[in-house]
């Protein structure tokens, strides 16, 4: 029943205890028994478990009989945490009336959470501040109450008290959403409108997708359309996750669950698109929410360049569950074939190369990402450049604009000067400072590359992890950039090429040189790094000649030691690439990523 119905989210800061509570939900609805309750249901993929963040959204419905002895539908879902896939966030809130804040009560608010509270406050929904994590001793609940008021500024005086740990309290927060979270509105009897929040590759269902009905209903045997492709299919199942699948006869209105309809690609069930009847259809599509661009580039390739074919079948796979993976076909004189991947950020990147890598037992080299640069040439054209390779000659060019996001960053008040001087030595522009009880808000507009070089991890250390940061793309902006190459033994390496800015370039390059002299292993002959723009050599450092027989000395009488360094110089070996005659580690491709660390 339609008024019985509440969907909701949780939105949270990683570690906050998002998952902890959804488990506890789960429990408490009798959704699963205590030996099915693995350890954590909602984590599923084995990469996230061991990780501990949660990638894919999903939704959960549960039935839960209130204090008033009615029984109400909960469906909630699930939202990550980090930055990278914040539009997760915005499509999963886009299918429910309510969200819970969860701050952990002995930490505080994050800038994610401030993020994707506005994010809900837009799409009116229900939100309620939950504070977790009471039955720690460094639990303030007071001040961090107080902090939602000063920093969010939504009203924080009825706000829940709970323990994910213990259950303490989570009855509690049911009550409260059944109570002020308001049922779906939408009409039953109106021709069928379902939002797709989520499509996913099974091996034995093809496209399963997750939706909410908007109005009219979808049963099993209905021939639905899918409105942007205006492409038909009969719908072989539909249901819900207990977290459990349960097929149903149908999702009625205000519902949230899954349609499998014999789609084999996923681009046939786009996410955001919109599902109705083929023969009696809605007139419009539930208007969208953002599409998502890749905003970060890099080129991957195998170091055994038999395995090729495996890494393109490999790819093509993962796309089928990942439909925020965009990759296409890129050649390096230094690495052989590979492919050139967009990803939605750092993280993003990490975890599609770990998953190439431990399910598909690839090895791969990847090269240091790149985010994507407008270029404006003299005969007008504009170009959009995701590969420095494609960067036209100095001479043809009139304008390169970078990628310029807006990020706002959310601190205690004794790291704001820190953290003021790291923005600035990363080209940030200052726009706005507020202060809000003891934390500090900063907003500043930066280039995106270099977020993208090693912004997080700088930024963790200046803060000692207290500062929490979060952007979004503004615009492209012309800035002075150069492409600056390296050259080994006179051949520059196109995969160490990347793009800078002109003032940086010099000691981009002193450092990059620098870095890899250390990395580069000694040959017979000696190895000259020298870094360039275009025809200027502004770096140069050498790795000397090995002299004969050095290991034969250190490790003479010591066997185990010296069996441990060869089969360490065995699993370095899998990671070498052979560039002319010279061995390069996978880490120098790597090294352009840090050579500004200060720390
Ligand atoms: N003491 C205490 N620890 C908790 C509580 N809730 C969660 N935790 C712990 O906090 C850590 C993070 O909890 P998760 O539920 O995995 O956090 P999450 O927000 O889902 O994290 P992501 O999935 O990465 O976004 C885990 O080690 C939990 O055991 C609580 O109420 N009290």
């Amino acid at each position: 029943m339609q008024s019985h119905i509440r969907n909701f989210s949780i939105i949270a800061h990683i570690d906050h205890g998002k998952s902890t509570l959804a488990d506890r939900f789960i429990r408490t609805c009798n959704g699963l028994t205590e030996r099915e309750m693995a350890d954590q249901v909602l984590d599923s993929m084995d990469l996230e478990r061991e990780r501990g963040i949660t990638i894919k959204s999903q939704a959960v419905t549960l039935d839960y009989t209130a204090a008033n002895g009615e029984t109400y539908t909960l469906n909630f879902i699930d939202t990550p945490g980090h930055v990278d896939f914040s539009y997760e966030v915005s499509r999963s809130l886009f299918a429910c009336e309510g969200a819970l804040l969860v701050v952990d009560a002995s930490q505080g608010v994050e800038a994610q959470s401030v993020a994707n509270t506005y994010t809900a406050i837009e799409q009116d929904l229900e939100v309620l501040p939950v504070l977790n994590k009471i039955d720690l001793p460094a639990a303030d609940p007071d001040r961090v109450a107080q902090q939602i008021e000063d920093v969010i500024g939504i009203e924080a005086t009825d706000r829940l008290l709970v323990s994910a740990k213990s259950g303490e309290g989570v009855d509690d927060v049911l009550e409260a959403i059944i109570r002020r979270v308001p049922p779906p509105a939408g009409d039953p009897d109106a021709p069928l409108q379902a939002l797709i929040i989520d499509s996913w590759f099974d091996n034995y269902l093809g496209v399963v997708s997750l939706v909410r009905i908007r109005n009219g209903r979808l049963a099993k045997g209905d021939r639905m359309k899918v409105m942007s492709t205006g492409r038909a299919y009969d719908v072989d199942d539909v249901g819900v996750f207990t977290p459990k699948k349960k097929s149903r006869p149908a999702l009625e209105v205000g519902e949230v669950g899954y349609v499998v309809a014999g789609i084999k690609n996923i681009d046939g069930a786009p996410v955001g698109d919109t599902l109705t009847h083929a023969y009696a259809p809605c007139s419009e599509r539930v208007p969208g929410f953002k599409q998502i661009q890749p905003r970060v580039f890099a080129g991957l390739f195998t170091v055994d360049s038999d395995d090729y074919e495996d890494f393109r079948d490999a790819l093509a796979k993962l796309r089928l569950n990942d439909s925020s993976l965009n990759y296409e076909p890129e050649t390096s004189a230094a690495l052989g074939f590979g492919f050139r991947i967009g990803f939605l950020g750092m993280l993003h990147m990490e975890i599609v190369q770990e998953r190439l890598e431990r399910e598909y037992g690839l090895d791969l080299i990847t090269t240091a990402p790149t985010v994507v640069y407008q270029v404006l040439t003299h005969a007008g054209e504009e170009l959009s450049i995701s590969n420095p390779q494609q960067l036209p000659p100095t001479g043809e060019i009139d304008e390169i604009r970078e990628p310029i996001i807006k990020a706002s960053i959310l601190m205690p008040q004794e790291f704001v000067g820190p953290v003021m001087q790291l923005c600035m030595e990363k080209r940030g522009v200052q726009k706005n400072m507020a202060y809000m009880g003891n934390s500090v808000q900063m907003d500043f507009e930066m280039p995106l590359s270099e977020v993208v070089l090693d912004f997080f991890d700088r930024l963790k250390s200046v803060s000692r992890g207290f500062a929490s940061f979060e952007y979004d793309f503004a615009r492209f902006q012309a800035a002075d950039l150069v492409r600056l190459d390296v050259l080994i033994n006179g051949d520059a390496v196109d995969a160490l090429a990347h793009i800078v800015h002109r003032e940086q370039a010099y000691d981009r390059g002193k450092a990059l040189v620098e870095k890899l002299k250390n990395i580069v292993p000694r040959q017979m002959f000696d190895v000259a790094i020298q870094a360039t723009i275009g025809t200027r050599i502004i770096a140069r450092s050498t790795v000397k000649a090995m002299r004969k027989n050095v290991t034969a000395k250190c490790y003479g009488g010591d066997v185990s030691r010296k069996r441990k360094l060869l089969e360490k110089q065995k699993e370095g070996k899998k990671r070498m690439k052979q560039l002319g005659s010279v061995e390069i580690p996978q880490e120098a491709f790597l090294a352009v990523l840090s050579t500004d660390d200060k720390d």
